[in-house]
């Protein structure tokens, strides 16, 4: 029998709970309580978490249909690529499309182009990142891009950057989620107000990038002790921004929750694989979102996109380690991206 007191404090209880969830809602949860609630059971909990969040990363893929055409799984910008960096914007170009992606375009500085296209007769290689009207001639493409990366072999050329900054606010007015890796987290660093609080932005620094990028934004340095808790700061301090921070393990927060991508790798860290991640991330952006959060079970999609560019890049690394051992290269791990997307993804 349910007394009236009992009713009351069940009301009173109901209440609370709502005020604390509207709080939650609009302060997020204390970092404190996050960080024990999500690492507490870490030890017991680990593998069980990653084949939980792997899981969800396969609800958000497209399956593939005869009804579809081109384009529809995924059309992907790349904006990088200068006159010493040609590698690190090929290397996300082709990851995009090898991951599933219909197209994947690269905009690049002039000089830059024709060794790209040299490449891959598969990239569609727009130079026009130096031009004077570079804004506008990317401008053109958005509205028929799904997702942009933007960094991978930009370079720190002031003109440049002045060009990408403008590439950036085009795509925000437009809600086009975008990617900023290596020299786009550069600019981020000398201007955090260009993606504050824009929800659809992703964060992939390394962790030279992190620690630029966190100083930059909380004014002190990183404890290194506390890499979970860093990342979970700095993703607030940006407006809940997505923060993966690449490492040894990767530890991913939209400022709500953490994940942590152990997925078994290798020792060998040759240049590019950070490339290979945020090529893979455009796409999968793409398809969190279209997909939404019913099919993420109610974790934000972004974070599930970047557990799974996270798990297939060191599961890449982890099969070509296997084959070439020492000799392993990038391009090496992008041709392992088919059988590795299959073994994760499509069990
Ligand atoms: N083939 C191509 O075209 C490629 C081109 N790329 C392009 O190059 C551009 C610059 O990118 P980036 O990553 O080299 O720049 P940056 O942030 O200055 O870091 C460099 C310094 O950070 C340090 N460091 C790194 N990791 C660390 C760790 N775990 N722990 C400790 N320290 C660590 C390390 O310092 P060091 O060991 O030298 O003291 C290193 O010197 C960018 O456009 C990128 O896309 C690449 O994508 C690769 C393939
Ligand atoms: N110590 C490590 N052990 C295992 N995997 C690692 C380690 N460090 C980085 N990785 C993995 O390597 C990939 C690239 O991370 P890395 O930190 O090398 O990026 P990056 O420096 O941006 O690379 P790039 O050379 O493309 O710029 C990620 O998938 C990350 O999980
Ligand atoms: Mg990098």
């Amino acid at each position: 029998m349910v007394t009236r007191a009992g009713a009351g404090a069940a009301v009173a209880a109901t209440a609370v709970v709502a005020l604390l969830s509207a709080a939650l809602a609009l302060y997020g949860p204390p970092l404190d309580s996050v960080l024990e609630r999500t690492f507490s059971l870490r030890k017991v909990h680990s593998v069980k978490d990653m084949e939980n969040t792997l899981q969800l990363v396969r609800n958000i893929i497209p399956p593939l249909s005869s009804t579809t055409h081109k384009g529809q799984d995924g059309r992907i910008g790349v904006v990088g690529g200068c006159q010493e960096y040609t590698g690190a914007p090929y290397f996300a170009a082709i990851s995009a499309l090898k991951v599933g992606a219909d197209l994947s375009h690269v905009f690049c500085a002039s000089a830059a182009a024709p060794v790209i296209k040299a490449y891959s007769p598969e990239l569609i290689v727009h130079p026009v990142l130096d031009s004077p009207n570079a804004v506008h001639e990317v401008e053109k493409w958005l509205p028929r891009l799904h997702a942009l990366v933007v960094g991978p072999g930009l370079g720190r050329d002031d003109a440049l950057l002045r060009n990408v900054q403008g590439i950036l606010e085009a795509s925000k007015a437009r809600d086009i989620p975008v990617v900023i890796d290596a020299d786009g987290l550069w600019l981020v660093a000398q201007q955090p107000a260009l993606i504050q609080g824009y929800q659809k932005a992703v964060l992939t620094p390394n962790h030279m990038e992190f620690s630029r990028l966190y100083d930059a934004v909380l004014r002190g340095p990183v404890d290194s002790d506390d890499r979970h808790g860093s990342v979970l700061r700095l993703s607030r301090a940006l407006g809940n921004v997505t923060v993966v921070q690449k490492g040894e393990r990767d530890i991913l927060s939209n400022g709500q929750q953490v994940l942590v991508c152990s997925q078994e790798g290798s020792s060998r860290r040759c240049g590019g694989q950070g490339d290979l991640l945020s090529g893979s991330l455009g796409v999968l952006v793409h398809w969190a979102l279209l997909a939404g959060p019913e099919k993420t079970n109610g974790s934000s999609p972004l974070l599930v996109a970047a557990f799974g560019a996270c798990s297939l890049t060191r599961q890449c690394n982890h099969q070509a380690f296997q084959k070439h051992g020492r000799s392993t290269t990038t391009s090496d791990m992008i041709a392992e991206v088919g059988a590795a997307f299959s073994k994760l993804f499509e069990t």
